[in-house]
């Protein structure tokens, strides 16, 4: 891009900027040939997440091949989320999709570091005015996709921030993708699957979007939420709570079926097909992965669950929340969120849904008095509605069963998702 001027040596890395950006540096910008005399530079680009700021921070170092490498990797996966790759100036910065315009260019020496400050603003006409969605803390390359590690303030969860990981598979570079979302268990965040339920390598292979939420609010100052791990932060359950103390913050429910794809839909409205979308969970979040399905005829195509709480109202666990969170007098509010009792009450929509997939290992502690598996198998069959319960020998109810499975489950909301 742009002319090359002779007295400038031109190191491979930093033509690639130029080419990236359809910027050409060239002396005029104030790079200085003394500075690049090494052939080899160090990358390092940074966004800042203000409204008008992108930084662009480029090392010189004296450096091996094997870090240039790393340089070009960290390059591309820069150009390919936020930059029109040949475009020529005015840079057009597409960034969560909010297109902007570099309005300015500045760039400044420090040591051995050159700061590049590329200013931009919204472009006139642009369809928001507003700040993005979401916080991008970071964008990892993984499985050809990329993992985001988002972060938002949310309406539902009484304004609190709140964290999650979206996987963007290899194939929402070219078109939109369907959705699966996944939803954690007891004591987990959104970051617990995502780094080591092995479902990335099937959905990257499928092409399928994962969304990780959190389990609960954080810092909503409730009572006793911090007490133990089965109530309280990491236990939201999947419910909005009614009770006086947990009704502000707690609405694990509607933050998961409606807050949160909005926002997801919109914001990579590019690359998430809104009427393609599965649910999975594990444990307490296949407890939410089942009743979300079950409360929500149609939303979700497709739905499965590792060792689910299939029968809240039943159980410690369910009755401990539940009481919690609606009261312990409430029930027929329980029974609103608990599995074995909607299939039941389904009526002639039952004929109607897909299969439901279940694994549960037979090792799991928490099987025999928590997750009363059997009491949905039965529900279910005498409802008439498709469930594949799988009862895996010697598994416990770890991650490392949840793993084993997971691609089975991807290739089982693909199916569907796909069809
Ligand atoms: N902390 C509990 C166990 C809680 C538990 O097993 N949580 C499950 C979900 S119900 C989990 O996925 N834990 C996080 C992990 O294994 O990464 C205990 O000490 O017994």
């Amino acid at each position: 891009m742009g002319s090359v001027t002779q007295a400038r040596p031109e190191p491979p890395v930093l033509s690639m900027v130029e080419q990236a950006l359809g910027i050409d540096f060239g002396p005029a910008l104030g790079f200085h040939p003394e500075n690049l005399r090494k052939p080899v530079l160090r990358i390092h680009i940074q966004l800042s997440r203000c409204a008008c700021r992108a930084t662009i921070i480029i090392f010189r170092v004296t450096d091996s091949a094997t870090e240039l490498g790393i340089a070009e990797e960290w390059l591309t996966t820069f150009c390919e989320a936020t930059y029109t790759v040949g475009s020529s100036t005015p840079i057009t910065h597409h960034h969560h999709h909010l297109q902007r315009q570099v309005t300015a260019l500045s760039i400044q020496q420090a040591l051995n570091c050159l700061f590049l400050t590329v200013h931009y603003a919204e472009k006139q006409g642009s369809s928001s005015g507003t700040m993005p969605a979401f916080e991008i803390a970071q964008t990892i390359r993984t499985f050809g996709g990329k993992l985001l590690k988002l972060s938002h303030k949310s309406a539902e969860l009484g304004g609190l921030e709140t964290k999650l990981n979206l996987y963007l598979p290899p194939q929402a570079e070219k078109g939109k993708v369907p959705v699966l979302f996944y939803l954690s268990g007891l004591t987990c965040t959104g970051d617990n699957c995502a780094e080591k339920g092995n479902f990335i390598n099937p959905a990257s292979k499928e092409g399928l979007a994962l969304v990780f939420p959190d389990t609960s609010p954080r810092g909503a100052g409730a009572p006793n939420e911090e007490d133990s791990w089965d109530f309280g932060t990491g236990a939201g359950f999947y419910i909005d709570a009614t009770s006086d103390a947990y009704a502000k913050h707690y609405r694990m429910y509607s933050y998961v079926t409606k807050e949160l794809p909005e926002l997801l839909f919109k914001e990579f409205g590019k690359e998430l097909d809104e009427s393609k979308v599965g649910i999975t969970g594990h444990s307490m979040g296949g407890h939410g992965a089942l009743t979300l399905f079950l409360r929500n005829p149609g939303k979700y195509k497709s739905v499965s669950a590792f060792s689910p709480i299939v029968n809240p109202i039943n159980c410690q666990w369910g009755q401990k929340a539940f009481s919690g969170y609606f009261g312990a007098e409430n029930k027929s509010k329980w029974s609103e969120h608990d599995a074995t009792e909607l299939i039941s009450s389904l009526g002639d929509k039952a004929a109607s849904l897909p299969e439901i997939l279940i694994d549960q290992g037979l090792a799991d502690n928490f099987y025999p008095d928590q997750l009363l598996t059997k009491n949905f198998e039965k529900a279910a069959k005498e409802a008439g509605v498709k469930a594949n319960v799988r009862y895996q020998d010697g598994y416990d109810h770890s991650y490392f069963f949840i793993s084993t499975f997971a691609e089975e489950h991807v290739k089982h909301h693909a199916k569907y998702l796909k069809a």
